[in-house]
């Protein structure tokens, strides 16, 4: 079944008692940060905590994600170190082109080799952050098999665009778009950017709802309090369960008569109306609104 992420929690890297206590607050993907919440003079100790953090401590309710340096500055450090460790994702950030994902496959494909680790265990994901690396979502999504997902990183794409954030999210609509099709086109997952006004709750919220409604699967987030606003904000209403639910039982008959298409109060149900109901089961289980037997 498809993982979920809702939420993809940064924990600086430098921070022991944060990355101690990360996995207390049920984020579906912890990403342990060794870019640009780490100062350079803490880069060599972060990377050594994260290492060991990864370890030590037991993330196993939640998918690890480590955002490395880049390769031109101490990233196979970073990769030797993560892959080690048995991180499951490491994530690249501003990834301006294909070839920045397939250099950074290439590394963890030797640090695997060398330390006997089967070749492909490690994921990656690729962060967007400018305008070249939006312009080539598409091949940037396509480049590794590795890949399970590219996010936006809004902060420093609006560097970047010149422009800022705005509460109504119009300077990152073409971004967020592009990204998010290039992700659905590769078959892969598609993360939105983080919101850092962390006290602002009702704005947090319009932006989650925003984001969902365009398709992504989930957003990244800075701060505890960040993911039980996100998780309620995905969860399926009733409404929408018990529809998921007489779609899944209907398909179901239909397919033990040996038909792929029926009607249901009218309405077709076909294949995308499937794939739509099982989504919101899954996600109706995770929000635990139904447990795992019932459907
Ligand atoms: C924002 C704030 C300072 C607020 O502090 P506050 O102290 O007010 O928080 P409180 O709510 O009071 O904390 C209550 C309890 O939770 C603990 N706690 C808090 N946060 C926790 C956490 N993240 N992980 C585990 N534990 C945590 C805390 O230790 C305390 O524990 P305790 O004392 O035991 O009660 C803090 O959250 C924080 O540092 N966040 C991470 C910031 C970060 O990583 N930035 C880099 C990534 S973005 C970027 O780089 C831009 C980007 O690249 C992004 C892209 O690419 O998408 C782009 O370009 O857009
Ligand atoms: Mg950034």
């Amino acid at each position: 079944m498809e993982r979920l992420r809702r939420t993809m929690m940064f924990v600086p890297g430098a921070n022991a008692a944060m990355l101690r206590d990360a996995p207390l607050y049920g984020a579906d993907s912890i990403m342990f940060d060794l870019e640009d919440a780490v100062s350079l003079k803490e880069k060599d100790s972060a990377r050594t905590l994260v290492h060991f953090a990864l370890k030590t401590f037991d993330y196993s309710k939640s998918e690890t994600v480590v955002r490395i340096n880049s390769l031109d500055t101490v990233g196979k450090l970073d990769i030797e170190a993560v892959v080690l460790a048995g991180v499951n994702v490491i994530r690249l950030p501003k990834t301006e082109t294909a070839q920045d994902i397939i250099d950074v496959d290439e590394v963890i494909t030797e640090v695997e080799t060398k330390y006997g680790i089967e070749i492909g265990t490690t994921k990656m994901m690729a962060a967007i952050e400018s305008a070249e690396g939006t312009l080539n979502a598409r091949e940037i999504a396509k480049a590794s098999t590795r890949l399970i997902g590219i996010a936006l990183g809004a902060e420093d794409y609006v560097t970047n665009m010149k422009t800022k954030r705005y509460p109504d999210g119009q300077e990152l609509f073409f971004a967020r778009s592009y990204i998010l099709h290039a992700a659905r086109a590769a078959g892969i997952a598609a993360i939105d950017t983080v919101y850092s006004d962390v006290e602002n709750v009702q704005g947090f919220s319009r932006e989650v709802e925003l984001v969902k409604q365009l398709g992504f699967d989930g957003k990244s987030v800075i701060n505890p309090r960040q993911i039980p606003i996100v998780n309620k904000i995905y969860a399926p209403t009733e409404k929408e369960i018990q529809n998921a639910k007489e779609v899944i039982w209907a398909i179901r008959e239909a397919e033990e008569k040996g038909s792929g298409v029926i009607s249901l109060k009218g309405k077709m149900v076909d294949k995308p109306i499937v794939e739509r109901a099982q989504r919101v089961i899954a996600l109706a289980k995770a929000a635990k609104l139904i447990n795992e037997e019932e459907i």
